[in-house]
């Protein structure tokens, strides 16, 4: 394969996992391929152990979707497949019939930069059970990895209280598409600029950065590197300064640094990569103020993460912009989002909807029955609470109980007429066409900033944040446990025999 040339060309309506092809070909001989059906994408804890999560990805989503065809190639591929005696693992009606597929589903989803919490549906899919189940692998591949990044973006940006965080991951980041995808989410977790000159091109993302040592190393002394660089670029001058010793770097940035006034150029500033961060930057601060480069910026990079940050903070590090990669882009504490894409009812052979539960020896894992969406209570600009209720319930505005998913004995009154409120999962595909516009990048980045604005300080501290409440309306949680238990009794009736 030539991953330059190959690797997008084609849909990507193979990206999933053998088991569904297989359920899809089991669901298709049964005859009920088209039988209708409700699956929400939604996860159950919060990554890094904190206190919201950031929803990204919605955009590849609704590309894959648009282009969810089997062509000639997925399906000779398909068709080649051999069981163990030899024989083809798809009949080739099946794959008649998945040529003809269109896709046909309605989506509902929350849009990229909403604040998500545990347990509510991020993306709900409704259609032919054949295309729900072809949407699973995919859906969560996506949404997953860059709802994760877009969460750690947004924590490290927390923990730099404002101060621009530059995304420096390529390096390190999850081969290619991980790197690409990394930096999109980074962006909407509020990355002010990405080193990855792709993600530039393909989303708009503004590029920045610096100069390495080796640039440093290939002259015979630093001061003539600094020269050099401010040559070629004096008004984007960011001097590393740490290849030999951090202080005579600055020293010798300064000394650049006013060969660049004379010309009428100001040297951006510098950026410290090793060492004791707080220390070296408080240094270099006095030196530069003293010299007479106050707004000279201080640069910090080497495996920073929010932790690190925000003890750099604690200790007055005089550090303006930071460097982040490695921790970043692989979300280096937490390597995946549990997202799950759960089957919430069917249409019977009557039409008539019937919501289902899988009932786990956890109850943490029990999922939520039915055609339900999320609305989130806001007051005076504040979330105080998110909602999720069957859709086709009445609300009564004079009040409400919500009942946590979990623990049934933590339930909340509220007033809905007191509130703003906002319905979250928003009309995406309607019958396979695209009902919705797709913001853009900045626009996303923009919302995430407001989302995250719109959250109580007390959700946001990194470690042991206050939860945000979550319930389901009362009606959902009386169906839902009316369904566990006539599960349980089921299963104990069973075993009775
Ligand atoms: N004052 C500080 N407080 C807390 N953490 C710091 C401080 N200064 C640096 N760090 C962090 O400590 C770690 C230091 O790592 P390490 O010892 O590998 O780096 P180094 O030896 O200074 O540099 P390198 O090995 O990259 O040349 C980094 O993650 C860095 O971000
Ligand atoms: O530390 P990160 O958050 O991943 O940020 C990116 C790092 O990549 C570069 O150096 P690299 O790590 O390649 O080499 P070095 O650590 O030896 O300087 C750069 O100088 C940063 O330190
Ligand atoms: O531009 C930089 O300074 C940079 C880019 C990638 C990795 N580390 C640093
Ligand atoms: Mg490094």
């Amino acid at each position: 394969m030539k991953i330059t040339k190959d690797l997008y060309q084609s849909s990507l309506v193979l990206l999933t996992d053998f088991y569904q092809l297989t359920m899809a070909y089991a669901y298709w001989k049964s005859g009920k391929g088209e039988q209708e059906a409700v699956f929400n994408l939604f996860f159950r804890k919060h990554p890094f152990q904190g206190g919201f999560t950031l929803a990204a990805g919605l955009d590849y989503v609704i590309d894959f979707c648009r282009n969810f065809k089997f062509e000639k190639g997925e399906l000779e591929y398909l068709g080649d497949m051999k069981n163990k005696d030899g024989s083809p693992v798809f009949e080739s009606a099946f794959l008649d019939y998945l040529q003809n597929l269109e896709f046909t589903c309605d989506i509902d989803a929350v849009e990229e930069g909403t604040v998500v919490f545990p347990n509510a549906p991020m993306i709900r899919v409704k259609g032919p059970l054949i295309q729900c189940q072809l949407l699973e692998t995919p859906l969560l591949n996506i949404i997953n990895f860059q709802t994760l990044i877009a969460t750690k973006a947004a924590r490290i940006n927390l923990a730099a209280q404002g101060e621009p965080v530059l995304e420096f991951g390529l390096r390190r980041a999850q081969g290619i598409d991980g790197a690409l995808a990394a930096s999109r989410a980074a962006y909407i977790g509020g990355c002010t600029s990405t080193s990855n000159v792709m993600a530039g091109k393909l989303f708009g993302i503004p590029v920045a950065g610096t100069h390495a040592h080796s640039w440093i190393m290939s002259f015979e002394t630093e001061l003539e590197a600094f020269e050099a660089y401010a040559e070629a670029f004096p008004d984007q001058c960011v001097f590393l300064v740490d290849t030999y010793d951090t202080l005579n770097g600055v020293k010798n940035a300064i000394k650049v640094g006013d060969k660049l006034r004379a010309k009428g150029k100001e040297m951006v500033g510098i950026r410290i990569d090793s060492g004791d961060l707080a220390y070296f930057s408080t240094q270099a601060r006095q030196m530069l103020d003293e010299a007479g480069f106050p707004d000279a910026k201080i640069v910090a990079s080497n495996d920073l993460d929010e932790h690190i940050i925000t003890s750099l903070k604690s200790q007055d590090a005089a550090i303006n912009v930071w460097g982040v990669g490695t921790k970043l882009v692989t979300a280096y504490d937490q390597p995946a989002l549990g997202a799950v894409y759960k089957l919430s009812a069917v249409k019977n052979s009557e039409g008539v909807w019937e919501p289902k539960v899988k009932v786990s020896q956890q109850s943490l894992k029990i999922n939520i029955p039915g055609f339900h969406n999320v609305k989130r209570y806001y007051s005076n600009g504040k979330a105080v609470s998110d909602m999720i209720y069957l859709e086709d319930q009445e609300i009564d505005p004079r009040g409400v109980v919500i009942i946590d998913p979990i623990d049934a004995t933590r339930r909340k009154r509220l007033m809905p007429a007191f509130y703003k409120e906002e319905v979250l999962l928003k009309p995406i595909f309607k019958k396979g066409e695209k009902v919705y516009t797709i913001p853009s990048l900045h626009e996303i980045r923009e919302r995430a900033a407001t989302q995250l604005e719109s959250l109580d300080k007390a959700h946001k501290r990194l470690v042991n944040p206050h939860l945000y409440p979550v319930g389901l309306e009362e009606n959902l949680h009386h169906l839902r446990m009316d369904l566990v238990l006539k599960a349980k009794k089921f299963e104990n009736e069973q075993e009775a025999e």
